[in-house]
C-alpha cells in the first residue's frame, strides 16, 4: 500500500504526517517503526494522522466522543504515534505542524484569520496564528498530579540519569500526557548531560513519562515594555523517542515547573512571570500562563518536504 507523506518539524521535534480526510487509514505499530525509522524509513520522532474525529469515534476511541461534543467544530483529529510505535496524548510541536499540514491541505486559513479547532486524545486544542508567523496553541488546562503539597515542596519524585552521583529531584506535571522536570544548578550541566539512557524515575510513572532537564536563566524585560519574562533552557527525553531536539508539552511543563518553584519562593506570587521563553536544542518556543489558568504554547512549524511511501 502507497501513502503520500509530508515531513515537517516545530524547533527540530521532526514528524511525518499522513493526510487520512476519509479515516480508513488503520496504521500499525510496526507501520509507524518503519516510517519513523532515520535509516529504513523516513525519520522522524512522531508519525501524525490526520483524520476525521467522526471516523475515530467510530473506531471506538471515546476521547473522540468527547471532543466532538465538547467542541463540534473540531472535525479534524491528531492521531499521534510516538516513534517507537506506541500511542501518546498530546504532542505540543505536533500541533502547530498539523496546522500547517491542515493549511496546506486547504483545510483552514490561518492567515485569513480563521482559528484551528482540533481534536486530540489530550482533548480540544485550538490554534492561532501570530503576525510573525508563529502558531499560538490554547493547550488547555494543565495540573500538578502530586497537588498542593507538591507545588510547596517543589517536588514529588526522584530521578537518575546517567553518569550522576545521586538522585534529583523531579516535579511531575500533566500535559495530557506525563512529564517529569528536574532542576540543573548550570548550563553545563546540561551541555554534559548523557541522555542516550532514559532516567529513571521514582515513584515510577504508570504510563512512563517524559524528563525534562532544565537550567533557570532568570528574568529579561518584556519586549512590549510591560513586565517581565522568564527564560529557561531545556533538554528533553521523551517518552517513546530519546532525546529530542525540543518537546512542546516538555516546554510547557518546564515553564509551569519553573513558575511553580518561583512562586514557593516569594511572597507575591503576581511578581513572577506569566510568560517563559523555553530554549531548546532545535531553536526557541514561548510558553504563556493565560488567565483562565490554561497554558499557551508558541512557536514555529515547517513543512519541509513530501513523497510516497510504500507501506506494505
Ligand atoms: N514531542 C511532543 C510530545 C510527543 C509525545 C511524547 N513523547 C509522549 O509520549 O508523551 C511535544 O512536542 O509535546
Amino acid at each position: 500500500m502507497t501513502v503520500r507523506f509530508t515531513k515537517g518539524h516545530g524547533t527540530q521535534n521532526d514528524f511525518v504526517l499522513l493526510a487520512d480526510t476519509r479515516g480508513d487509514l488503520d496504521l500499525t505499530p510496526e507501520q509507524v517503526r518503519l516510517i519513523a525509522d532515520r535509516r529504513g524509513g523516513v525519520g522522524a520522532d512522531g508519525v501524525i494522522r490526520l483524520a476525521p474525529t467522526a471516523a475515530l469515534a467510530r473506531s471506538g476511541e471515546d476521547v473522540a466522543d468527547k471532543v466532538l461534543a465538547d467542541a463540534p467544530e473540531a472535525i479534524w483529529f491528531m492521531d499521534y504515534r510516538n516513534a517507537d510505535g506506541t500511542v501518546a496524548e498530546m504532542c505540543g510541536n505536533g500541533v502547530r505542524v498539523f496546522a500547517a499540514f491542515a493549511e496546506s491541505l486547504g483545510l483552514v486559513d490561518l492567515d485569513g484569520g480563521d482559528a484551528l479547532v482540533l481534536g486530540t486524545r489530550g482533548g480540544v486544542k485550538r490554534v492561532v496564528k501570530e503576525p510573525g508567523g508563529w502558531y499560538a496553541v490554547d493547550m488547555g488546562p494543565w495540573y500538578l498530579p502530586g497537588g498542593t503539597d507538591a507545588a510547596a515542596a517543589g517536588t514529588d519524585a526522584l530521578v537518575r540519569a546517567a553518569g550522576w552521583d545521586a538522585a534529583r529531584p523531579g516535579l511531575t506535571v500533566d500535559l495530557g500526557n506525563p512529564h517529569t522536570v528536574v532542576a540543573l544548578p548550570r548550563v553545563e550541566d546540561l551541555a554534559d548531560l548523557d541522555l542516550t539512557v532514559a532516567p529513571a524515575v521514582e515513584p515510577v510513572p504508570p504510563h512512563g513519562t517524559n524528563v525534562e532537564l532544565v537550567v533557570p536563566l532568570g528574568e529579561e524585560p518584556a519586549a512590549d515594555g510591560v513586565g517581565t519574562v522568564g527564560r529557561v533552557r531545556m533538554r528533553v527525553h521523551e517518552r517513546g523517542v530519546g532525546e529530542t531536539r525540543s518537546c512542546g508539552t516538555g516546554a510547557c511543563a518546564a515553564a509551569l515547573a519553573v513558575r511553580t518553584w518561583a512562586v514557593a519562593g516569594v511572597d507575591d506570587p503576581a511578581a513572577v512571570p506569566t510568560t517563559w521563553f523555553v530554549e531548546v536544542p532545535g531553536g526557541e518556543v514561548r510558553v504563556r500562563l493565560l488567565d483562565d489558568g490554561h497554558v499557551e504554547l508558541a512557536g514555529p512549524a515547517e513543512l519541509v518536504f513530501s513523497g510516497e511511501l510504500d507501506l506494505t
